[in-house]
């Protein structure tokens, strides 16, 4: 497996290389183009394959999105400086409109979207409405090592609450994370790809509990497994 990594890292920096020669070239860009693509890069969709991603992780994407086709399942898309949430359901929640609309956030960017391809966290997230679960695929990278040769924990952890946001999200709208708890039961490997299957358990006025279990693309090893309470938020209270 390590051999695989080593052999993906090696891809990764020669796409790296052909990226950054390929930036050097275009340095002379005039001022309107760079604005045009600062604007795709914007809006780009990136839970879609690029070329960083396994023959398990295009797989299991290609079986999804074929589940998606009669509408049962949905694909979450995913960008680095919106969120799925509408910032507009989070203004009566921050008592500062600087926090949501303000300079300060113009270099914000989703957490697990600030690597380049391949680097940190790969994933996608499919939703099934009726049946209030997602399934999260997730390819954690080299720079989200833990332990020699394995994924931090706390890298499992953040793909579960955003896999467990997604969940919860569903019935609850705009929610937030009171509770996380997260039985790590195997390392996994780095660079290998993870199914995690969130689902809502019980929903009780705001409050949302989800679980979720995280295996191995066969299923045949269980890597850890938890629960989380997610809030819904009350527009009448502030966080402050
Ligand atoms: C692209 C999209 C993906 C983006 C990623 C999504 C995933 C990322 C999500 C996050 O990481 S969110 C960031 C981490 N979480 C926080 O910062 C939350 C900090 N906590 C809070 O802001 C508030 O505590 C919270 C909004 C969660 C709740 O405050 P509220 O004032 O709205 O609720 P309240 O305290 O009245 O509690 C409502 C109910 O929940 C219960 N509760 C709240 N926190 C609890 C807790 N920790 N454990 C158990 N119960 C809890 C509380 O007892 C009560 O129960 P009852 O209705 O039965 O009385």
């Amino acid at each position: 497996m390590l051999r695989s990594c080593t052999a993906g890292l090696r891809s990764l920096w020669a796409l790296r290389g052909r990226r950054e020669g390929a930036a050097r070239l275009s340095a002379d860009l005039q001022p309107a183009r760079r604005l045009f693509s600062t604007e795709k890069a914007v809006h780009k969709d990136w839970a879609l394959p690029n070329p960083s991603w396994s023959k398990d992780l295009k797989l299991l994407f290609d079986q999804f999105m074929k589940k998606c086709e009669d509408g049962s399942w949905e694909r979450l898309p995913s960008c680095k400086h919106t969120c799925t949430y509408k910032s507009e359901d989070f203004k009566t929640y921050f008592l500062d409109p600087q926090l949501v609309e303000g300079e300060g956030l113009s270099q914000a960017q989703l957490f697990t979207r600030g690597f380049e391809d391949g680097l940190g966290f790969e994933y996608v997230i499919f939703n099934n409405n009726d049946e209030k679960r997602t399934v999260c695929l997730f390819q954690g990278g080299p720079y989200l090592q833990g332990i020699p040769g394995f994924l931090h924990g706390g890298a499992i952890a953040t793909m579960i609450d955003v896999a467990f946001g997604s969940c919860a999200a569903i019935s609850g709208g705009a929610v937030m994370t009171a509770n996380l708890n997260i039985n790590f039961k195997r390392p996994v490997p780095l660079c290998s790809v993870l199914v995690i299957h969130s689902q809502l358990d019980k929903l009780e006025g705001r409050k949302l509990f989800v679980s979720c279990n995280v295996r191995s693309v066969d299923e045949k090893t269980l890597y850890s497994e938890a629960t989380g309470l997610f809030i819904k938020l009350d527009p009448k209270k502030s966080s402050t």
